[in-house]
């Protein structure tokens, strides 16, 4: 985003956006990339010593199925979450197998989350508040922000065709930061209720992150921004990605911004805590 005055267009109209001088280490991007590549070759037994548990951790191949009106088994990516360092509860591969694994994903988390802060600052001034918003509303005392390695291999067996990468969802939080290595597969529907549904694709572009607003704000700005339907196409070729979806924290009240509404455009959702939310999202996305 080169011109500030160009946020809120692209958060109202687009919903999903470039962000360039974000200030994380290119270098540091790419040895996440590397390690994420060492992990996921490890052999799936490995893998699942450090299966997921409190939404940290490894999820394997169609575990997550993120459009729950298909019928079919899930989506082909594998997945490894790191959540905020300081609560003791992420899990690691050892050092010896992966030496330097946990300080560079914890280096990164820290990065993008201090870009994402950032940047919600300037979402915070264009949609005329104060550039501490969020932090004055709580979103930023502990944000509950998640790291995730992507996976999306190449190679599937036939009773795989037609599975996506990852189906059509939008994203649970405030906004997500995304990088790939290249490969295509992203693409977005700006237009939910057009049938039947138009995709376009959304190259990667060298250096900058892939920025989307997510659906807690679009709850906040009264779906003034958009939460925009995306979705990675069925692989044809192996495909890495690393997301990091910067959640507010877990108590943080997520209301209707009083800028947003109106007698005449009365709140469309109701006011929610947003761990309440996230875990209703996660229970419906993983079933249980
Ligand atoms: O891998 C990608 O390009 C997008 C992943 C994604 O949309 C997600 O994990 O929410
Ligand atoms: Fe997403």
């Amino acid at each position: 985003m080169s011109d500030a005055l160009q946020l809120p267009v692209a958060c109202t109209d687009h919903g999903f956006f470039y962000l360039v001088n974000h200030g994380v280490d290119e270098e540091l991007v790419h040895k996440v990339f590397e390690l994420s590549s060492n992990f996921f070759s490890f052999p799936t037994e490995e893998k699942m010593k450090l299966a997921k548990k409190n939404h940290r951790g490894y999820t394997s191949l169609y575990a997550e199925k993120l459009d729950t009106t298909l019928s079919n088994k899930g989506d082909s990516k594998e997945s490894f979450y790191v959540g905020p360092p300081a609560d003791g509860l992420n899990q690691w591969p050892s050092e010896e197998h992966l030496p330097s694994w946990r300080s560079t994903m914890e280096t990164y988390y820290q990065q993008v989350l201090s870009a994402g802060t950032r940047l919600l600052s300037l979402i915070a001034l264009s949609l005329e508040l104060d550039e501490d918003f969020f932090r004055k509303v709580g979103a930023l005392n502990e944000p509950f922000a998640s790291l995730r390695l992507l996976h999306y291999p190449g190679d599937l067996d036939s009773s795989s065709e037609g599975i996506y990468g990852a189906s059509a969802h939008s994203d649970y939080g405030m906004i997500t930061l995304l990088v790939t290595d290249g490969v295509q597969g992203l693409q977005i529907c700006r237009d939910r209720s057009k049938q039947p549904p138009v995709w376009e694709d959304v190259p990667s572009m060298k250096g900058a992150f892939i920025v989307n607003i997510g659906d807690t704000m679009e709850r906040w700005t009264n779906c003034l921004f958009r939460s925009t339907l995306h979705r990675v196409l069925p692989p044809i070729q192996e495909r890495y990605s690393v997301a990091f979806f910067m959640n507010p924290s877990k108590d943080c009240m997520v209301e209707c911004l009083e800028s947003c509404c109106s007698e005449a455009c009365p709140p469309r959702f109701p006011p929610i805590k947003f761990i309440d939310y996230l875990e209703e999202r996660l229970r419906v996305t993983y079933g249980g």
